[in-house]
């Protein structure tokens, strides 16, 4: 596969307000928020809820605009979404009349680039191990099947930054680890930015590169932490529980507002 490009995403003095039409209500859902990552980071958002997660990806991503302050890449300001920056949703958003194949090779198809990249859809059903489905449509597949094909018909696009939104948190344990080490095995791979929304403090300390925790009402940056692991990450070290209760201990203050 190609290398991806390296890049810098920056947010600059980013803030998010949603006004309710009905009720003239305004929730403050990010403020103020400043952050720099780079390609070969993998970020893991964790707060308690309404805290801005989400809206920090779909801003990144390109489908909502700050209210104030920039988001830029590369010093090129976010207008719009693009192909170079992919998302993956927690619910599988599959075709239903599409089969795995046809599914993960769709974006290559509208592109006009899958003639000549049929291999790449090949090694992608290969990566999540569903050699045998490719014939099949996304209602005879389980949850997790469905996911795992989510994420490779995002990732066939090698996107430069990789958007997951809380990407596994409908998974049984079992397969929710199996696909923490795929994500990472791609991930490491290409190198990109991948920046993880989880509501599972060991699943971010497990992927993550830097934990940056957030609290809510305003929606803000209370941590930013580096795990500096080497990868795999054994989830009993002593490293591994220390790194848990700083951020246990953050969330909990972050809670109490
Ligand atoms: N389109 C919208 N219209 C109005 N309010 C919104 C909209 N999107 C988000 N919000 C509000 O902004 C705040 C942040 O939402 P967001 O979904 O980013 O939080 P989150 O941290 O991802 O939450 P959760 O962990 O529950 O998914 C919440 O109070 C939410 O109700």
């Amino acid at each position: 596969m190609a290398e991806n490009k390296r890049v810098s995403l920056r947010l600059a003095h980013v803030s998010k307000s949603f006004e309710k039409i009905e009720t003239d209500e305004v929730t403050h859902a990010l403020n103020e928020i400043n952050l720099t990552m780079e390609s070969g980071e993998f970020i893991s958002l964790v707060g308690p809820s309404g805290c801005g997660k989400s809206t920090i990806l779909r801003l990144v991503a390109g489908l909502i605009q700050p209210t104030t302050g920039k988001l830029t890449v590369d010093g090129k300001t976010i207008t719009e979404p693009s192909p170079e920056r992919g998302m993956v949703f927690q619910k599988p958003t599959l075709f239903p009349w599409l089969t795995v194949w046809d599914n993960i090779a769709f974006s290559l198809r509208m592109q006009g680039r899958l003639k000549g990249n049929k291999d790449k859809v090949e090694r992608m059903i290969k990566v999540i191990g569903l050699e045998k489905f490719r014939n099949d449509y996304p209602g005879q597949l389980s949850g997790g099947m469905a996911q795992r094909v989510a994420l490779v018909r995002s990732l066939i696009n090698e996107p430069d930054i990789l958007l997951l939104d809380e990407p596994l948190g409908a998974l049984d344990a079992f397969t929710r680890m199996n696909m923490q080490d795929e994500i990472l095995k791609i991930w490491q791979e290409k190198e990109q930015l991948a920046i993880m929304v989880t509501h599972d403090v060991d699943e971010a300390i497990y992927m993550g590169t830097r934990v940056i925790v957030l609290d809510a009402n305003p929606g803000r940056v209370v941590a930013d932490i580096q795990i500096k692991e080497p990868f795999p990450r054994d989830r009993s070290s002593d490293t591994f529980v220390q790194y848990r209760n700083e951020i246990l201990n953050r969330l909990h203050f972050a809670g109490r507002g």
